[in-house]
């Protein structure tokens, strides 16, 4: 098994968000997750890279159980995340935006740093060397020196994918990695995802456009008030009597 989440519940006091899930994310293939606002998607992402502790259950990788493990640790195990809105820095240009993903591999520390060691040279290299092969990955190359302040949503979107891609991940988790683009920008970066998995990076995103998710996924598992309801293909996934009801005929949108 590559990535599985085992009875994973995360409770908010009272509030249910992630009940007794069972799910395993298929190796390099592109897995989705979706449900209504508030079904608990977010928090599935957050529990399984670690900003939130379970409350029970398990996430395990490769074998390994990393349910306790904080999220620097998980995404040097090679899982790595993107938010629904992407923290970027506005003020800094795209490169400079990106640089910093790669740092998670180094380890020259205060000393190395303050007296310019080779090792800390050689780092930023690599560093730079990765955020160039990056921005090349998702079509900013040409972008590298602009300020992010005046790039387009579409663009931002894509520095979120580099920024993930930075951290050599094997897996990335992508919330919502299409939303507040056109369907023109939306196929683009479904076509980016794919991409991805041919390089051999697992996919697992979640996301609303519904027509975008049936053609891009190989695996669906839809999530309703915190518990999976359905699990499968997209053609299971649409055919799914309890899918239709809580999710497809309610308040999906295209
Ligand atoms: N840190 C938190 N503290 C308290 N409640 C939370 C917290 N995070 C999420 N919740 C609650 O947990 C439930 C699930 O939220 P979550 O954001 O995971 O849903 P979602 O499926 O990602 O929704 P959306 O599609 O709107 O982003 C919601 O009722 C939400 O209000």
């Amino acid at each position: 098994m590559f990535l599985e989440a085992k009875n994973l519940s995360k409770h908010f006091g009272g509030l249910h968000a992630v009940k007794e899930v069972d799910f395993s994310v298929e190796k390099g293939k592109i897995n989705a997750i979706i449900g209504p606002n508030g079904a608990g998607k977010s928090t599935f992402f957050n529990v399984i890279t670690g900003l939130h502790r379970p409350s029970s259950g398990q996430v395990i990788f490769k074998g390994d159980d990393i349910s306790k493990l904080p999220p620097n640790k998980i995404a040097l195990l090679g899982i790595a995340r993107t938010f629904q809105t992407t923290n970027l820095f506005e003020q800094a240009t795209v490169f400079e935006n990106v640089v910093v993903g790669h740092r998670l591999r180094t380890k020259s520390n205060l000393f190395d740093a303050i007296f310019r060691t080779k090792r800390t040279k050689q780092e930023e290299e690599k560093c730079k060397e990765k955020a160039l092969e990056v921005l090349h990955f998702v079509g900013l190359a040409h972008a590298a020196e602009r300020m992010v302040g005046s790039i387009s949503q579409e663009e931002k979107k894509r520095i979120a994918f580099a920024l993930a891609l930075a951290t050599d991940p094997e897996i990335v988790f992508l919330d919502e990695p299409t939303a507040g683009v056109n369907p023109d920008e939306t196929e683009e970066l479904a076509q980016l995802m794919q991409k991805m998995v041919q390089k051999g990076i697992t996919v697992c995103l979640i996301e609303h456009k519904m027509q975008m998710i049936m053609k891009l996924a190989d695996k669906i598992m839809v999530l309703n008030y915190g518990e999976k309801i359905a699990e499968g293909t997209p053609d299971e996934i649409n055919n799914n009597e309890e899918v239709i009801k809580a999710y497809l005929g309610g308040s999906a949108s295209a």
